[in-house]
């Protein structure tokens, strides 16, 4: 595959590959998109173009007394009893319909409609002015076309039709030289051509732009995805899911905060699996990975309110953030854990402190003030943890530092 068309279609929007350009439109799930993307602007085109040409039709009803003096009051009869209520109350139905193809059936027969009547009013005339009464119909046509801006298919359409209209019509008007018939007939031609030529252009720039949006959101959607994703793998441990050391130490500063301006206790358990080198050394460090994951598991369960944060600080320590929990409940807690990876029996034959695998926990408390960091509270755990090792592992002390009950 070329390069280029490589790049394309990465980025193509759902439905496959579009063709913005050629062709009558998107694949259909694109296309279906786009359709109802366009929707709301093309109803309110259509309503105010609407009340426009129905206000253009209404003013040259001043003209009939001139074009067409001998029928002039049929001629309005026709414009405001007929056409002009028939045109308002589409164009309140319109906004009714749901289904795309009957908004735009409906569309196509008010101008087709509005052609028509220009017809119907010469034909009923005698008057020589008459045969240039339906030139009208080439200003109907550039209007639907351009300024309604109909689907392309709707307006070939209807220019297809008024055309054979005017067409017809022009034929008889006999008192006309054939040159002029035929030089007018060109002239609706063309305006026709070149108001479909605008139509078309104007519906593969609407499609453009909106394959634009699409890419757009598509990159943006991306763009967060990837955003999510690392700030996911920036906060998180790759081998046990826990929070990392990063987000540890973000949650402490904030918690260290709330808990200050709340005058709450803030708890902190550090926990550490004891003799966990000889485990390494004994079962091999894959295996140690898995005894990590599983300890890791353990703790998680344990700290269930949803502000408490269990996080892998290091190897093989662990760290337990206890937000308005005092000491009391933060050993309580740690010797849940405690017993909890100690139930596990995670086998570990060359542990000096059991046949399984056991954990050692330090914990402080503290009601954080001015006069403290919250390095001074990882420091008092981190103290009590070393107590913990030194008094024979496998247990819970608490800090002596610690000022909370
Ligand atoms: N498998 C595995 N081992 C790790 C990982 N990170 C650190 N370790 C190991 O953890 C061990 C920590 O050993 P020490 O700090 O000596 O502590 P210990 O053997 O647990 O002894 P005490 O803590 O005093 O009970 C070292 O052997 C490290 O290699 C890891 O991600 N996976």
């Amino acid at each position: 595959m070329p390069a280029d068309t490589q790049a394309n279609s990465q980025s193509d929007p759902p439905g496959g590959p579009a063709r913005p350009v050629g062709g009558d439109g998107f694949p259909p799930e694109l296309e279906h998109l786009y359709q109802l993307e366009s929707e709301r602007s093309r109803e309110r085109r259509y309503v105010k173009t609407g009340l426009v040409g129905v206000g253009l039709y209404a003013s040259f009803a001043i003209s009939d007394m001139n074009m067409v003096p001998d029928i002039y009051l049929k001629a309005w009869a026709v414009r405001f009893l007929l056409v002009i209520p028939l045109m308002l109350a589409c164009t309140l139905f319109l906004v009714r319909l749901r289904r795309l193809v009957a908004r735009e059936v409906l569309v196509a027969v008010c101008v087709i409609l509005s052609g028509a009547s220009l017809a119907w009013i010469a034909t009923l005339s005698r008057h020589p002015n008459s045969e240039h009464y339906i030139s009208g119909v080439m200003l109907i046509i550039l209007f639907g076309n351009i300024v309604m801006n109909q689907r392309f298919r709707s307006a070939l359409i209807t220019s297809l039709i008024l055309l054979g209209v005017y067409g017809a019509l022009i034929a008889q008007a006999e008192t006309l030289p054939l040159a002029a018939r035929f030089n007018n007939v060109l002239f609706c031609l063309s305006t026709a051509v070149i108001s479909l030529i605008a139509c078309h252009r104007m519906d593969q720039d609407q499609r453009r732009a909106f394959l634009a949006r699409m890419r757009e959101t598509e990159r943006n959607d991306q763009l967060s995805r990837a955003n999510a994703l690392l700030e996911k793998l920036s906060s998180e441990d790759g081998l046990t899911g826990l929070a990392n050391r990063r987000a540890f130490d973000q949650r402490l500063e904030a918690e260290w905060a709330r808990a200050r301006r709340a005058g709450e206790p803030l708890s902190l358990l550090m926990m550490d699996i004891d003799f966990f080198k000889r485990y390494n050394d004994h079962y091999g460090h894959p295996a140690g990975d898995v005894c990590l994951q599983r300890v890791a598991a353990v703790l998680d369960a344990h700290a269930r309110r949803p502000a408490d944060l269990v996080a892998r600080v290091g190897g093989e320590e662990f760290a337990v953030l206890l937000p308005s929990a005092g000491t009391a409940a933060a050993v309580q807690l740690a010797e849940r854990m405690r017993l909890a990876v100690a139930a596990a029996e995670i086998p570990h034959a060359a542990s000096g402190a059991a046949g399984h695998v056991t954990a050692s926990f330090g914990v402080a408390s503290v009601v954080p003030d001015g006069s403290r960091s919250p390095s001074s509270l990882v420091a008092a755990a981190d103290a009590a943890l070393y107590r913990a090792k030194e008094l024979g592992r496998n247990q819970v002390v608490a800090s002596r530092e610690a000022v909370v009950a």
